[in-house]
């Protein structure tokens, strides 16, 4: 398994970064007495060419979290955490990330730019999280980073759920960064939006609660995501 996880995500034949999170956005469970080996097993038995762990508080993350499903995969993992500096980035190259969210919403632009630059040095793909045309235009090197769209609001932590219209209305201002990995992100409720996504033009899906409340019926949630791929 490769450790690139831009190009895992686009060469992908099912191109979910699987998510692993404890807590949903109103602090309801989301492991549901699973533990975190047995999630893993099941992402990697669906084929996810990428897993995203949580590690920030807001959804009952810790760095262990991490640690432990780096223990367990090769697959390519993204850190989603509140990432401020380089030293975040030292932690998550030490924590075994290959990808780290920069949420554009929190940071400043010269911020954004210096860490999206430090994480390329480090080997990292900056995973650049934005919800307004301003935020895709200021995306610096968007060639290297992965763009993603979040439908939801970290504002209020994500307790609005997320609204499918803003990824459907900025998809194409994504795909025009020249970005070669347009991601929606957040909110992505069942199998029909998934499908939904990818047709009007997203590269690739990242998805945390609708994966984790599927259980064991993930393969039932997957078919169902195919079948509604293959409509015209
Ligand atoms: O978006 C952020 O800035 C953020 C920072 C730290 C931890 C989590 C953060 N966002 C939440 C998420 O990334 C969601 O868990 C992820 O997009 C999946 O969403 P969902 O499918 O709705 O569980």
């Amino acid at each position: 398994m490769g450790t690139d996880f831009r190009a895992a995500l686009r060469d992908a034949r099912r191109p979910i970064v699987m998510e692993v999170k404890r807590r949903d956005a109103a602090g309801a469970d989301l492991f549901g007495g699973r533990s975190v080996a047995r999630i893993v097993a099941t992402y990697e038995r669906a084929q996810a060419p990428c897993l995203s762990v949580v590690t920030g508080r807001w959804f009952g993350g810790t760095p262990d979290l991490l640690r432990e499903v780096r223990s367990l995969t090769d697959r390519p993992l993204l850190q989603k955490d509140f990432i401020t500096g380089r030293r975040d980035l030292d932690r998550a190259v030490a924590l075994g990330a290959q990808a780290v969210l920069l949420t554009a919403r929190l940071l400043a632009r010269s911020t954004l730019d210096a860490l999206v630059a430090a994480a390329v040095r480090r080997g990292l793909t900056p995973f650049v999280e934005v919800a307004t045309r301003a935020e895709i235009r200021a995306v610096p090197r968007p060639d290297e980073c992965v763009v993603a769209v979040n439908n939801a609001d970290i504002g209020d932590r994500e307790r609005g759920g997320g609204d499918l219209r803003r990824g459907l209305d900025l998809v194409d201002e994504v795909v025009a960064t020249g970005t070669r990995c347009a991601v929606s992100a957040s909110g992505i409720d069942g199998p029909a939006s998934a499908a939904r996504l990818l047709r009007a033009g997203y590269q690739g899906l990242l998805i945390g609660a609708g994966l984790l409340r599927a259980g064991d019926d993930l393969p039932g949630w997957l078919a169902a995501f195919e079948q509604h791929r293959a409509l015209p």
